[in-house]
């Protein structure tokens, strides 16, 4: 497991807001929490950047974090990111921030502390571009969106 250097920025996390951890064995993601003052409702439609009192730096250029929505409230509640998906940047020490989007219909009241992510740690290469007049040929070649049809 890879140790990630966290500073709490507020002092409930740690406390009556569990530090982020990975919940089972297997789990892919951490869960992120709301660090609200009060519940905060999200009318239809409606979208806000919602701190989660904790800040990550990576440090290692070979590694990010994703930020996804939780299956359970995109799924039944419609709350999802606004930025579809957060990246977190290895260099990156300010405070995660979540973007919750309420795409349903209804509203949505989202307490202090309530779990509204999760993150995931993937691997990334960066890359640099070399110019090139012609691609060797290869088998798709410029074929894509469907070209290969539908079954
Ligand atoms: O859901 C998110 C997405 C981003 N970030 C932070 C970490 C990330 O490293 C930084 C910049 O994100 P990104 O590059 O996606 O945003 P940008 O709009 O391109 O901003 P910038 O000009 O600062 O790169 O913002 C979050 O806290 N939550
Ligand atoms: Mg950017």
């Amino acid at each position: 497991m890879r140790e990630i250097e966290l500073k709490v920025l507020d002092p409930r996390v740690g406390e009556a807001f569990p530090l982020p951890e990975h919940a089972t064995d297997g789990a892919a993601g951490v869960d992120l929490r709301a660090c609200l003052d009060m519940p905060l409702t999200l009318h239809p439609g409606e979208t806000r950047l919602i701190g989660t009192g904790i800040a990550i730096h990576i440090g290692d250029k070979g590694l990010a974090a994703v930020l996804l929505p939780r299956s359970g409230l995109g799924h039944k509640h419609g709350i999802v990111l606004g930025n579809l998906v957060g990246l977190i940047d290895s260099d990156y020490q300010g405070e995660v921030m979540v973007s919750c989007w309420n795409r349903g219909e209804d509203t949505f009241t989202i307490q202090p502390g309530e779990r509204i992510a999760q993150m995931v740690f993937v691997p990334v290469v960066q890359a640099r571009f070399r110019v090139v007049g012609e691609f060797e040929s290869s088998e798709r070649g410029g074929g894509g969106f469907g070209s290969s049809g539908r079954h």
